[in-house]
């Protein structure tokens, strides 16, 4: 059995730093350049796999060309299992990252990730089936998502939805899965007009909401618990969600509780930060478990009887 599958998207970040944007029409000389592996399938996937290496399935698509090759020797190198990401005719997702005075500008293209359509899961529906937990994002076609939650339910296989970036769609997908972590932006888009205090009532123990530096804030059958952020100097918080949902994921198949998932999660994405790039800065399992100690947070041994 695979502990976990994630179907989600594979990209390819092209990040250029400059202290200039160009106008239209103009040239300018920009300060750095780098290609990371990034999508936030492939970075929860990795971020899984740090902390449980070869038990992490990822499914999905990269293109025909060089950045699929780089990619793939990239999930290998995280032992992430990738029988299961095909190469189809078409570019390898791209973002294209523009970092600019402490900001971000990014533009995406999807490329192979948008062929990741139902049709193309026919042969991977015994490896999800297989699976204790499947780990979904936005970044593949909505209607496969919804595919695969609806089969997951069907065969009682839990499901880690991280509803990024938002969809006007993504309502859609609640019924079918298990856990539900936006951002507070995302929170936002998926229940307009509703006070954050009801709506996690309302998903109690399922809605889990990051706060970025403040932390994560859910619902726990009783009261509402916030779990705070852990100060950190910040070298890029790029992939700080992804590594979040890949720890928190690995919390849960260690039948941690969610109130110890989520805190592991915080751990591990706090520790991402200090790094660049989406997977740079992704813990190990030992990384993370030094930092609990440091932090005299004991639940992971006592629950490994260390
Ligand atoms: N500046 C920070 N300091 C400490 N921890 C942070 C910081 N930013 C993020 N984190 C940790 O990472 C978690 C996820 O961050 P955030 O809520 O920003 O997700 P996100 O918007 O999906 O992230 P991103 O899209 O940047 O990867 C937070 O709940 C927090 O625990
Ligand atoms: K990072």
């Amino acid at each position: 059995m695979t502990k976990v599958s994630v179907v989600g998207s594979i990209s390819m970040d092209l990040v250029t730093s400059t202290k200039r944007v160009p106008q239209a029409g103009e040239t300018v000389f920009g300060e750095n350049f780098a290609m990371v592996p990034g999508g936030k399938g492939a970075n929860q996937a990795v971020a899984f796999a740090r902390l449980a290496p070869r038990d992490v399935n990822m499914i999905g698509a990269v293109g025909n060309d060089a950045f699929g090759e780089t990619i793939l020797k990239n999930f290998k190198e995280n032992a992430v299992l990738f029988d299961d990401v095909g190469t189809v005719p078409q570019t390898t997702g791209i973002a294209q990252i523009t970092l600019f005075d402490d900001d971000n500008r990014i533009i995406i293209i999807p490329g192979a990730n948008n062929e990741v359509l139902p049709d193309y899961l026919e042969n991977f529906w015994e490896k999800i089936k297989d699976s204790q937990l499947v780990v979904l994002q936005n970044e593949i076609p909505h209607e496969t998502n919804l595919a695969v939650a609806k089969f997951c339910k069907e065969n009682a296989i839990k499901v880690l939805y991280n509803p990024a970036p938002a969809r006007k769609t993504d309502l859609e997908m609640i019924e079918f899965v298990d856990y539900i972590t936006p951002n507070e932006h995302e929170c936002k888009e998926l229940f307009p007009n509703e006070f954050l205090e009801e709506i996690l009532a309302k998903y109690a123990n399922r809605l889990i909401v990051t706060l970025g530096s403040e932390g994560v804030i859910f619902h726990d059958g009783n009261e509402v618990q916030k779990i705070p952020a852990i100060k950190a100097k910040v070298v890029d918080t790029t992939g700080a969600g992804d590594t979040f949902n890949g720890a928190f994921a690995f919390g849960l198949t260690e039948n941690l509780s969610i109130a110890d998932s989520i805190q592991l999660a915080v751990v591990a994405s706090h520790l991402s930060i200090h790094k660049f790039g989406a997977q740079g800065g992704i813990p190990s399992l030992a990384e993370v478990e030094d930092k609990l100690k440091e932090l005299n947070l004991n639940f992971y041994k006592e629950k490994k009887g260390l």
